[in-house]
């Protein structure tokens, strides 16, 4: 219950899904059992669809968590049902209508909305207009419901826009780091603990590498804060361009950087450090010179917690740093404290 509550709470599109599945059950529900007790079968038969169809795209959004394509399935769905409602029940019907327009633009994107939410409105007024009486009464009639349903759809989609936009601020602003824009603490822990259940539940391999920039006090005594933030910056780009697209990097704070690797081998790992520490090498020039980095790595393996598996990386990155830097220390891996000496590796020796 506890875990239901938080998808919830922290989904904004599922809870949105959900919601509908929930009105849709209870709002339409009863009127399919009075238009079928009525012999209205049509419209009877179509509420029944609205209902099953929504259910069927709540329970695989909350299976696959994707709420994109359940969304896209019930705009198309309900613009279907609302146009043949509309044409059945005449102006009875059209009050349908809004409901669609905010529904639409909650579960799925502003121009997709707007693609099906005016299908469907050009729809019913086309039949309207060919059959003269049977859903408008007058041209009038039809021209003013077009226009009011026209202004709700754009002060809608200025909504939905806006709020979407907003959502995803707050995300960036919960998860990235806002010098580097790579991932922040906060998504670290998050993502290494759904690594460690995933280790254990399914076996994947992962791998993590703690990045620390050499000497980086004397790039900021020297050349000032600025200067700093900028090796920074170019440190994260040359880190996220030698890795696969799969690999998430983050900033644990000050110049110390966790990379993420996932289905990775020891083997890899000792391959991975040594080309990041490559790269950055030849590539990370400060104002005073080049800039290098010392990596600690270890691979996931019996560990009893994220803390454990990010201690054992990070005595590998001390030892680099005592070795003299600019080099990476892989740990031998047996997923407990490190009790062997751990490998060192420069470059040169890896390739000889
Ligand atoms: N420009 C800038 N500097 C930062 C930031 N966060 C931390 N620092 C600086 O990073 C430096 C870290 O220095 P140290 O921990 O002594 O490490 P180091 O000089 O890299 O030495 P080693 O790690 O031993 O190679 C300090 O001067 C911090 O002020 C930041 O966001 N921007």
């Amino acid at each position: 219950m506890h875990n239901i509550w938080m998808r919830l709470k922290d989904d904004f599109q599922l809870s949105i899904i959900t919601l509908v599945g929930f009105c849709s059950l209870i709002g339409i529900t009863p009127y399919t059992v009075f238009r079928l007790l009525e012999g209205n079968l049509v419209v009877g038969l179509v509420d029944a669809f609205l209902v099953c169809s929504t259910m069927l795209a709540v329970l695989y959004a909350w299976r696959t968590g994707n709420t994109l394509r359940p969304g896209q399935f019930l705009a198309v769905v309900y613009s279907i049902g609302t146009f043949l409602v509309a044409m059945k029940l005449g102006v009875n019907g059209l009050f349908w209508f809004y409901t669609l327009i905010l529904f639409n633009f909650f579960v799925v994107p502003p121009l997709q909305s707007a693609l099906a939410t005016f299908s469907s409105l050009l729809a019913i007024c086309i039949y309207g207009y060919l059959n003269p009486g049977v859903v408008f009464e007058s041209h009038y009639q039809m021209t003013s419901f077009f226009v009011t349903c026209l202004i709700a759809s754009f002060f809608a989609s200025v909504f939905a826009y806006r709020g979407r936009r907003q959502r995803v601020q707050l995300v960036e602003l919960a998860t990235l780091d806002p010098l580097t824009r790579v991932g922040n603490r906060r998504a670290m822990d998050s993502e290494l603990e759904i690594a460690l259940a995933e280790h254990r539940r399914y076996g994947t391999r992962y791998g993590m590498l703690v990045l620390d920039l050499d000497l980086f006090k004397e790039v900021n005594d020297s050349h000032g804060h600025k200067a700093g933030d900028r090796v920074l910056i170019d440190f994260a780009r040359i880190i996220k361009q030698s890795c696969r697209q799969s690999d998430r990097l983050f900033r644990m704070g000050g110049e110390e950087f966790v990379l993420l690797l996932p289905k990775l081998s020891r083997e890899g790992l000792e391959k991975t450090a040594g080309h990041i520490r490559m790269s950055v090498a030849e590539h990370l020039k400060g104002p005073g010179g080049p800039v290098t980095v010392s990596i600690g790595g270890c691979v996931l393996d019996q560990h009893a917690s994220v803390d454990a598996w990010m201690h054992e990386a990070d005595l590998c990155l001390y030892e680099a740093k005592d070795e003299g830097r600019d080099r990476f220390v892989i740990s031998p891996g047996n997923g407990s404290e490190k009790k062997g000496e751990p490998m060192t590796q420069t470059e040169n020796e890896l390739s000889l």
